[in-house]
């Protein structure tokens, strides 16, 4: 997978390097390119907002920078990219959409700042591919840095030969619906506290039992958004 991510930020994404995703740059599974949005202006003080048309508060991100960035990156992509902008105004993002996206040739990410990006900029990328507009949670942001390294993060450990091993993929939180179950390692007792019995048991078949039960009730108690209604 070919990754694009254009911001006026891309020291923030140096950290990809140490991660996971770093990992997987080196093996060949992930190709991360950032591209600073400014190396796209044309004037002396690389200028890349301006003030809204019809007035209010702040700054919008202009258009001609956006459009060069993307005609150099579509320029020599082997296949139409898939455009995601992390935007408060988005489809939620979840782990249904990272296993979507994670099946992706090439990503796209435009990170806005200010008061967003100029309109016409999400017209014209989806004259080149398809265009995702996807907010991680309703809160705000001052831009979508964070939000495209979360969701990087979370499309890239999904791609295959990327997680060391797959079977710790599956009973992950929001992988199957149910909160994930939880985990305990040596000591078997630590200040008072010791290891559910049955973890100790070597009972495969107990320990699986009492995994999915607590999955059930962590997932009754924190998110009960999550269980199928009752009705
Ligand atoms: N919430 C928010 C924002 O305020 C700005 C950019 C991106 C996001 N988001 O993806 O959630």
């Amino acid at each position: 997978m070919r990754v694009d991510v254009v911001t006026i930020f891309p020291a923030f994404f140096d950290v990809l390097e140490v991660s996971l995703v770093g990992k997987a740059r080196g093996s060949g599974l992930l190709d991360v390119r950032v591209h600073d949005l400014r190396d796209h202006t044309r004037d002396r003080h690389r200028t890349v907002d301006d003030t809204p048309y019809g007035g209010g508060a702040g700054m919008v991100m202009k258009p001609e920078p956006w459009g060069e960035a993307i005609d150099a990156i579509v320029a020599d992509a082997s296949a139409a990219p898939i455009f995601v902008f992390p935007s408060p105004a988005g489809e939620v993002f979840t782990q249904a959409t990272a296993r979507e996206l994670a099946t992706a040739e090439h990503l796209v990410f435009g990170c806005g700042r200010y008061e967003g990006i100029d309109e016409r900029v999400f017209t014209y990328a989806a004259s080149l591919g398809r265009v995702r507009m996807i907010s991680l949670g309703d809160y705000v942001l001052n831009g979508g840095e964070v939000a495209s390294m979360a969701m990087i993060e979370a499309i890239a450990r999904l791609i295959p030969g990327m997680v060391g091993n797959p079977a710790s993929l599956v009973e992950e939180s929001h992988e199957d619906g149910l909160l994930e179950y939880p985990s305990f390692t040596k000591p078997a007792s630590w200040r008072g506290m010791d290891v559910p019995d049955v973890l100790l048991s070597g009972h495969h078949g107990r320990v699986a039992q009492w995994r999915h039960a607590q999955r059930v009730e962590r997932t009754r108690e924190r998110r009960p958004d999550l269980l199928p209604s009752t009705d």
